[in-house]
């Protein structure tokens, strides 16, 4: 007979699986895009752009959305060039409900809904313009706001065409804030308000709600981002390194097709999900585990980096003072 403290130890850890195996809502299911329709919006550049390429190589059926210019028309050309498959594009800004209604008409209806448009300009609120934070908040929580709004009765009306999707391109700093980012993490941390409570909304409809979390990608948005903005943002985003925006796109498709409620990206953004579940779903009842036992843990390790961000932000206002 083995030591019963030790038994004891060895159950507890399996009676918690199995109890988070039976709990875990919503039930795992997964989102198939072969010859299905995917909706992205801003698909004609970074991430969007990547992410349409690599779902219409997968043999879905792609439509993009950005605003009226030629980078439209350029990543039809670039996706038809180097996968020989054709995908729609539409052009309207997402600020304008009425505009994109008619697209959402003319596109057809959505199995696969992301909404990935997104706009920043990193800047200390103190020097940022009040219509700098209407812009951001306007493009990346309001229009998303109208694109789901535009695409959802098409979506719920989808009769025997499987599992739909509604995917939300949040970023790093929808999951804690960071200086330089009073507007862009407001709006981002806002997706994630609408994202919780909209999978309540739709989950008799088999639609499944993902959250996406990237670190720093490097696309045309950020290369324009980093000629502005403050060293200290610069320093506090680097914790997290930078991904291609092809890597970003596969672990968000990936994310998508395994309907998982919070998509991380990378290792630190790993612990980033975990230090920020709150209440919200998760699928997997291996990632609730990990979230259960890690949770005190990844805490500390949590306060450290605020620690480590504290310790950079007042030395390099010291350093300001003495020059
Ligand atoms: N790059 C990064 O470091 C990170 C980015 N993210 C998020 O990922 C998403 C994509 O970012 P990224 O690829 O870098 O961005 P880019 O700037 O490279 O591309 C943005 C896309 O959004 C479109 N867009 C912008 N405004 C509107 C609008 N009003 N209406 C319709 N379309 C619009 C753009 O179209 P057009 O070119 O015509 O203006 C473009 O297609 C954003 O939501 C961003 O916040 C998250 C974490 C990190
Ligand atoms: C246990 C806790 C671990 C904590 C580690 C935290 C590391 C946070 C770094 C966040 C980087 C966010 C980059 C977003 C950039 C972005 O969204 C672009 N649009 C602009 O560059």
């Amino acid at each position: 007979m083995a030591d019963p403290n030790f038994s004891f130890l060895l159950l507890l850890p399996l009676a918690l699986l199995l109890l988070l195996y039976f709990i875990v809502r919503p039930r795992p299911t997964t989102v198939p895009i072969k010859n299905r329709h995917i909706f992205i919006t801003g698909g004609s550049s970074g991430i969007g752009l990547a992410l349409a390429h690599l779902a219409a190589s997968e043999g879905a059926k792609v439509s993009i959305l950005a605003l009226p210019d030629d980078k439209l028309e350029e990543a039809k050309n670039y996706i038809q060039l180097s996968s020989g498959i054709d995908i729609a594009v539409f052009a309207a800004d997402v600020r304008d409900y009425d505009a994109i209604s008619k697209v959402v008409e003319v596109a057809g209806p959505i199995d696969v809904l992301i909404v990935n448009q997104g706009v920043f300009v990193a800047k200390e609120l103190e020097k940022q313009g009040l219509d700098e934070v209407r812009f951001m908040v306007d493009v990346n929580l309001m229009g998303s706001f109208n694109m789901i709004k535009a695409a959802l009765p098409g979506m719920k009306d989808r009769k025997d065409r499987g599992p739909g999707s509604i995917a939300l391109m949040s970023s790093q700093a929808g999951q804690v804030g960071i200086y330089g980012y009073t507007a862009y993490s407001a709006s981002k941390f806002g997706l994630r308000g609408l994202a919780e409570a909209l999978q309540q909304e739709v989950i008799v409809d088999d639609i499944h709600v993902s959250l996406i979390f990237p670190p720093a990608t490097d696309t045309p948005g950020l290369t324009k981002e980093t000629k502005t903005r403050p060293q200290l943002t610069s320093t506090i985003v680097e914790t997290s390194g930078i991904m291609k925006a092809e890597e970003v796109a596969k672990k968000a498709l990936d994310g998508i097709k395994s309907a998982s409620f919070i998509v991380p990206c990378n290792f630190v953004g790993l612990l980033l999900s975990i230090a920020s579940a709150g209440l919200s779903p998760n699928r997997s009842f291996n990632m609730a585990f990990m979230e259960v036992v890690s949770g005190g843990i990844i805490r500390i390790v949590a306060l450290g980096f605020q620690w480590n961000w504290y310790t950079s932000i007042l030395k390099w206002h010291g350093q300001k003072q003495r020059t």
